[in-house]
């Protein structure tokens, strides 16, 4: 193994079975992997972080005025919790598009309260979306066939509304709560892992994000023009351990700010996961009550933590 390992680049436009045998690989070693060949518009992409630039120089007052709220889990938040520890960022989330939906879908489909002030900020960022829910697919099938499983077993898990949402983070160099008093805040993200299946993330090039691996904090600086990838507790599930859902963390932001954008691509609110190989290492784990947990213990410390390691058969 080589001294220094980094995370490997997969190109998607590479032929279809070597794109199955990269990803395979690097899920299996890292759970990261850098995306090219992904075919999605730089210019969309340029938008997208533009978009999100603007809103987070916007007055604190403007942006707390679209705070989430207990009942509503979309919107501007600069308290995020991982781990119980605050950390050094501000984010803004945005959900699925909510026309049409009854709020009793599941309990995920409020209404984004998009600025009002920014006119193009919502079809960018439904557009964005749309791109990186096609994606996603893609590798969700390639993910799956890598497994031994068809390449569509895990598409009913996404079927009707599926609670994927898209996160906007900020890191500033000035603490957003310093005026506050409160306790400092340590990283800009502290460790965890993504609860969905897979994460998309386009950074404006700053350096940061840490994986951690064979017990090292290694850095996933971004490549020209690709997207950092990286699977969730939900992969690894299905993939019965064979993936492990990769501990990340990003520094805290001392130089200069960093904006990046995540998508985290997570299944409907109703569906059961379970591993495709038998015998199961997981016992049916209903992803609704699994991503209430964990997004409960982001809101405020409610104690430790949920994680897939409850769900052990
Ligand atoms: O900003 C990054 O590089 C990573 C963000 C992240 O891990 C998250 O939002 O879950
Ligand atoms: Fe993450």
């Amino acid at each position: 193994m080589d001294a220094d390992p980094t995370v490997p680049v997969i190109d998607l436009a590479a032929p279809p079975a070597e794109v199955r045998e990269q990803l395979a690989r690097a899920c299996a070693d890292w759970g990261f992997f850098h995306l090219v060949g992904h075919g999605l518009d730089p210019d969309l992409l340029a938008q997208a972080m533009q978009a999100a630039r603007s809103l987070f120089a916007a007055p604190s007052a403007d942006k707390r005025a679209l705070s989430r709220s207990r009942d509503n889990p979309w919107g501007y938040y600069d308290r995020e919790l991982t781990k119980n520890r605050r950390d050094k960022k501000e984010i803004f989330d945005i959900g699925p598009d909510a026309a049409g939906l009854s709020p009793t879908d599941d309990a995920f489909t409020g209404a984004t309260p998009f600025p009002p002030w920014q006119a193009g900020f919502e079809p960018t960022a439904r557009a964005y979306m749309a791109v990186c829910e096609g994606l996603c697919l893609r590798l969700l099938a390639a993910i799956s066939a890598g497994l031994g499983a068809d390449p569509q077993a895990l598409a009913p898990a996404f079927e009707g509304v599926h609670t994927s949402f898209l996160r906007l983070n900020h890191y500033p160099t000035r603490d957003p709560l310093v005026d506050e008093a409160a306790a400092p805040a340590g990283l800009g993200i502290h460790h965890h892992t993504d609860a969905g299946a897979i994460t998309l993330l386009l950074t404006d090039g700053v350096p940061g994000l840490q994986v951690l691996k064979d017990g090292t904090w290694r850095p996933v600086d971004p490549v020209p023009g690709g997207l950092i990838v990286n699977v969730g507790d939900m992969v690894q599930v299905w993939s019965n351990d064979a993936y492990q859902a990769p501990l990340h963390q990003v520094l805290a932001m001392e130089e200069g700010e960093r904006v990046s954008l995540a998508y985290f691509f997570n299944p409907a609110y109703a569906a059961v996961i379970r591993p495709l190989q038998t015998p199961p290492r997981y016992r049916d784990l209903p992803w609704g009550e699994f991503r209430r947990r964990r997004a409960d213990g982001d809101f405020a410390d409610y104690g430790a933590e949920v994680q897939i390691s409850d769900y052990r058969a």
